[in-house]
């Protein structure tokens, strides 16, 4: 039975997360976004067009003794945000931290989108999602920590991602010092692939808790918090100034004085972001305006409870109970 624990950074504003792998022998070192709202492990690779690649380091399967091609696979991603990617597939070693899987499906990509050649700190994605939404045909390939879990102490992983500092993943255990207080148990409906839940209901700052039920996903690899339309006019109909900004695309307000808290019930347990944590970013030079970290999820068909949510606290993806774990960081 294992654990493992590895640093995964902050990328300006909170806008991702970004942690090491390595993959192949000898190994190769890429720093991909962990996101358990997808389940496919892909990386750039020296199979793209060398005009795809803008500064992230690629995978190169034949630079590695271990790598073996998964004859006749291929995979095609699209995200929420509309950036994709497409390839084939080897099965090679992946460690992360201290955890290693042999015969891991890494896929290497061969096109990606603009968005992704344009992140030049993101070599690739590692999908902590369920291995049923995993793209990979004829045959769907499971996750790492679908292929890890049953050499863990326990089949859970937690995420303490932290605001402008660095944050760790931890698989097989939970760590009693990163949290103080209860966690806050929920069950998780994994039945679309996602760790599903459904909030009971909200608060706008210092007010009583407002019985709506939310239902969404826990999605490290979404930067934002994006909730129903009444829930986000609710929000910002407390704050002076605040408006919807078509060509921010989201509701714009003005820096200070900083907003009211935003708090969610996860079953008999609250999470409060704190308003300092709404103001996602400035929109301007000037620092006048900020763009909300809190958006309407209007066309998902769900809510996401993105980084600016999950950075509130220590969560706790737990695939043997089938439940997400909130606990207050320590
Ligand atoms: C409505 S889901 C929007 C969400 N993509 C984001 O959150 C991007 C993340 C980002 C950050 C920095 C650079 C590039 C991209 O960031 C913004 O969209 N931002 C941040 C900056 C803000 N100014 C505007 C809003 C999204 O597709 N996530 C997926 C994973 C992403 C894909 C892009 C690369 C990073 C990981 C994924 O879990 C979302 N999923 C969840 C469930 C089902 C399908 C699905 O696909």
């Amino acid at each position: 039975r294992q654990t493992g624990t590895v640093e995964t950074d902050a990328e300006k504003h909170d806008v991702e997360y970004l942690t090491p792998i390595s993959i192949g022998t000898p190994p190769q070192n890429l720093i991909v976004d962990f996101d358990t709202g997808s389940s496919d492990l892909w990386v750039f690779s020296t199979e793209m067009a060398a005009k795809d690649i803008k500064g992230q380091a690629v995978y190169d399967p034949n630079n590695s003794s271990t790598s073996e091609k998964l004859q006749g696979s291929t995979w095609q991603i699209t995200y929420g945000d509309g950036s994709s990617s497409s390839g084939d597939v080897y099965l090679d070693t992946v460690t992360i931290g201290n955890l290693t899987v042999p015969n891991q499906a890494v896929e290497a990509a061969t096109k990606v989108s603009d968005e992704f050649t344009d992140d030049a700190n993101n070599d690739g994605l590692l999908g902590l999602g369920f291995s049923s939404i995993n793209t990979v045909q004829p045959t769907p390939q499971n996750t790492f920590f679908d292929n890890i879990k049953n050499n863990l102490d326990a089949p859970l992983f937690t995420a303490d991602l932290k605001h402008g500092a660095p944050g760790s993943y931890n698989f097989g255990y939970i760590d009693p010092a990163a949290y103080v207080g209860n966690i806050s148990w929920t069950p998780v409906d994994s039945s679309q692939g996602f760790w599903s839940f459904t909030s009971p209901g909200y608060a706008v700052g210092t007010e009583a808790m407002r019985n709506h039920s939310i239902s969404g996903i826990a999605d490290t690899g979404t930067t934002l918090l994006l909730l129903p339309k009444s829930v986000v006019k609710a929000y910002y109909e407390e704050i002076q100034g605040a408006q919807y900004d078509s060509n921010q695309g989201g509701y714009v307000f003005p820096c200070s004085p900083t907003p009211p808290d935003f708090v969610f019930g996860v079953s008999d347990g609250i999470v409060t972001v704190p308003g300092d944590m709404v103001s996602y970013a400035p929109v301007d030079s000037a620092n006048q305006d900020c763009f909300g970290g809190i958006q309407s999820d209007t066309g998902i068909g769900f809510s996401i409870f993105g980084d600016v949510a999950l950075k509130t606290s220590f969560v706790v993806f737990d695939a043997g109970g089938l439940q997400l774990g909130w606990g207050a960081k320590n």
